[in-house]
């Protein structure tokens, strides 16, 4: 991933071995602390082995900055384009985001209680009005998709209760010393609408930086004006047009930030799961015939320079190969990942003689920031879920058209009137 997302945005880790019992020890005295949602998933007990990564909520490349105060924004940013592929077999999936389309079915699941108005084609359009109102969304109901910490600790996001509804004022209470270090805002609405709007400010630079060229710059790049740059569902958008105002389209990333790299690594999924699950029987297929053959193929890796070789085939000319197949699924695996990778943005203040020009700074009203950007949970997702991402995409894309454009749309619902007696009549033709 590091190929994709350049040197100085991934921190790869070690894996390092760690006794037992440690791990044992260690599981049971967190375990009470973990959040909920978070229980599903248990910890690897049984083999030793650890991932040692840099406490990124804490990174700072910079020596200085050791002992100041840190914030750390965590942004889960998700897919952040509309399906461009001709495999698509629901017209709504070329209009609809799949995060957008997604909340309705994950509030009607019980997973959270209110829909977020975030989308990710407004965070990843470089539009900063279309971003802002996207931070501001993600500020207004963070789900699992945004968390901030101060010095390491959680104060905001990644709640359990989800009935707490975001808490605004605390959150400007942890953060005025960042942003009016020498006071000068008197508490209160104000205050914490300017500090609010000063964080934004903030997260948007540092998500437009570029401070990283990398090898990925040379890998023949998707082009991102494929498909619609707006989702139809969009609340901004839907704020627009209720306003008479055209659409923002995008305004382009800078080509060495963070997010841009993300969404070139996205659409990697050039197929849509529509077209990639036919290539994804076919590797079953022949794995079912050669289950020899796992290891030559890497399925399960080592994920090592020959298999990135593989992923530079951008083609999509199916030639009927399982090779072309599988480079298909491949990629696919790295465009997940890079759906469900979190973006780390660490802060802290510095003084004006602390600054020049290798650090990069971001200035607000009354403060400046060094900060750095990274990437994290770049595991690469497994060959297995592939299945479940196909069952899944259905599922979410039925219940849109059945409880949400059906409802929208007083044509369609009257074909999915629930429970109501209805005539199918045929005419001759
Ligand atoms: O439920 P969470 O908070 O553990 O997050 C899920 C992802 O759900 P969400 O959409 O709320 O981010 C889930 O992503 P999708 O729902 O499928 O978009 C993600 O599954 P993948 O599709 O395989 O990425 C799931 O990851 P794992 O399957 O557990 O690896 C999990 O994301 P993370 O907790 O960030 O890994
Ligand atoms: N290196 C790290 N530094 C700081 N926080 C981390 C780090 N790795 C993970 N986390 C925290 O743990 C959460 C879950 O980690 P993640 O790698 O996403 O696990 P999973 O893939 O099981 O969801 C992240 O959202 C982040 O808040």
């Amino acid at each position: 991933m590091k190929q994709f997302f350049g040197e100085n945005y991934v921190h790869h880790g070690e894996i390092i071995q760690l006794p037992l019992d440690f791990v044992r020890q260690l599981c049971l005295k967190i375990q009470p602390e973990r959040p909920e949602c978070r229980c599903d998933k248990d910890m690897d007990t049984l083999s030793g082995y650890a991932m040692c990564l840099p406490n990124l909520t804490r990174l700072q490349t910079f020596r200085f900055a050791e002992h100041r105060p840190i914030l750390c924004i965590e942004i889960k940013p998700k897919c952040g384009f509309i399906p461009f592929s001709s495999h698509v077999s629901q017209e709504i999936k070329h209009k609809v985001c799949r995060y957008c389309m997604h909340q309705h079915l994950k509030v009607a699941n019980g997973k959270w209680k209110r829909p977020s108005k975030y989308c990710p084609l407004d965070l990843f359009s470089g539009n900063k009005q279309r971003m802002h109102f996207a931070l501001k969304s993600l500020l207004q109901e963070a789900q699992n998709n945004l968390k901030i910490f101060k010095n390491g600790e959680l104060i905001y996001g990644c709640k359990d209760d989800q009935d707490c509804v975001s808490d605004w004022n605390e959150l400007a209470r942890h953060l005025k010393p960042f942003f009016f270090p020498c006071n000068g805002l008197v508490s209160g609405p104000h205050c914490t609408r300017t500090i609010v709007k000063e964080l934004i400010h903030v997260i948007t630079t540092a998500l437009l930086s570029s401070t990283d060229t990398c090898r990925a710059g040379d890998m023949k790049t998707v082009p991102i004006s494929q498909g619609r740059s707006y989702c139809e569902a969009s609340a901004f958008n839907k704020e627009l047009v209720r306003n008479g105002k055209h659409k923002l389209e995008s305004s382009g990333l800078p080509r060495g930030c963070l997010l841009y790299k993300t969404l070139q690594a996205q659409m990697l999924d050039m197929l849509d799961i529509e077209g990639l699950y036919p290539l994804y029987s076919r590797v079953e297929q022949y794995l079912e015939e050669f289950p020899e053959e796992r290891s030559t193929l890497q399925i399960d890796g080592p994920y090592n320079e020959a298999f990135y070789e593989k992923l530079l085939d951008l083609s999509l000319e199916d030639d009927g190969t399982v090779a072309f197949a599988l480079t298909k699924v491949q990629q696919y695996r790295i465009a997940m990942t890079a759906k469900d990778c979190s973006i780390m943005i660490a802060l802290s203040t510095c003084l004006q003689d602390e600054c020049s020009e290798q650090r990069p700074v971001v200035l607000t009203s009354k403060s400046r920031f060094t900060f750095s950007v990274s990437v994290l949970d770049l595991d690469l997702k497994p060959y297995e879920s592939i299945p479940h991402q196909y069952k899944l995409d259905g599922e979410i894309v039925n219940y849109y058209l059945k409880n949400v454009q059906a409802k929208d749309d007083p044509v369609m619902s009257n074909l999915f009137k629930e429970n109501e007696d209805c005539t199918l009549v045929l005419h001759k033709v």
